[in-house]
């Protein structure tokens, strides 16, 4: 081979390879996400097989990382969590680690209570392709209110809050979790943004109350602020539960825009998440490079 055709032929090769790569990065910087809105009952073997069954669509959809509502295997109220706390591993992450192996997703296991050492969490475990256990967030803001004449929850009357942030890479991108009431705290969002998240997560059933009135603008306002996806699992609504989910599950964009949401029933709704979009707005409007830092910073009191 002459020295000009074997110069040609390596020149194509090394072409070749840029093409292919910059293909790969391109598709590893989209994926597909999946919120499944399940409909709670009081039976948990049924909210465990109604999970997988929904678990399996959603992959056979082409979702990569799907994620499940906020206390997914047990009615939520603080009569409920006793009785329906489980250890992790236990028998309802046993299901959930099979299921994620099996369809080979990143599974955000919404949440359900944990037992451990005598006190009782709201907690979410989280699951690899290959069905291990990549970390377990224990809500970290209890869900304590008293709106006078509509609503008052206390889970504090039963649950011990946690005291950790959770963050987990996929090679698609970083994601931060927190749950239902986690997402009023701004800050948090913040310094899950400030480590590097894309995405935050949110399993999360609010009420008849503060439904309508602030669950959209939240997590449009944790999307805007910190130019991040964001995505909230509800349970269904059931009108004859004693705690009433709102339901409306949604994906919103860097941007705010609403991507995805569903209504007020059982459904699996999806969003395609692109990293080179929340780039584009992250370049677009650079808040992250003007932050006054000199005059004000968040930073977590104590690392994980
Ligand atoms: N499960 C929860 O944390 C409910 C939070 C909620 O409804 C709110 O208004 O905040």
């Amino acid at each position: 081979m002459s020295l000009k055709r074997r110069h040609s032929t390596t020149q194509n090769a090394s072409e070749q390879l840029q093409v292919l790569m910059s293909t790969l990065i391109k598709t590893m910087s989209k994926f597909r996400l999946a919120v499944i809105q399940l409909h709670v009952t009081k039976v948990k073997a049924d909210n465990l097989s109604r999970a997988r069954r929904l678990i399996r669509e959603a992959a056979g959809q082409g979702a990569q990382v799907v994620v499940l509502p906020e206390c997914f295997n047990s009615p939520y109220g603080s009569s409920f969590f006793p009785e329906y706390a489980e250890t992790i591993p236990g028998e309802s992450s046993q299901v959930l680690s099979e299921v994620a192996k099996e369809t080979r997703v990143y599974l955000v296991g919404g949440s359900l209570p944990e037992a451990d050492s005598g006190k009782l969490y709201n907690t979410c475990p989280v699951f690899g392709p290959d069905g291990s256990l990549l970390l377990k967030h224990r809500k970290i803001h209890l869900f304590d209110i008293d709106v006078p004449g509509k609503i008052r929850f206390q889970e504090s009357e039963t649950l011990s809050p946690g005291s950790r942030l959770s963050v987990f890479e996929t090679p698609y991108c970083k994601i931060g979790v927190g749950i239902c009431y986690d997402m009023r705290f701004a800050e948090l969002a913040q310094l899950y943004a400030k480590k590097g998240c894309h995405l935050l997560v949110y399993p999360g059933a609010f009420n008849m109350t503060t439904g309508p009135a602030h669950w959209e603008l939240l997590q449009r306002a944790r999307a805007l602020d910190n130019q991040v996806y964001v995505a909230t699992a509800s349970p269904a609504r059931d009108e004859t539960a004693s705690y009433v989910a709102w339901g409306y599950s949604t994906v919103v964009s860097p941007w705010g825009e609403v991507l995805s949401k569903a209504g007020s029933e059982e459904a699996v709704i999806y969003a395609d998440i692109d990293l080179e979009y929340l780039t584009d707005v992250r370049q677009q409007i650079p808040i992250n490079a003007q932050r006054r830092t000199d005059l004000y910073t968040v930073n977590a009191v104590k690392e994980d």
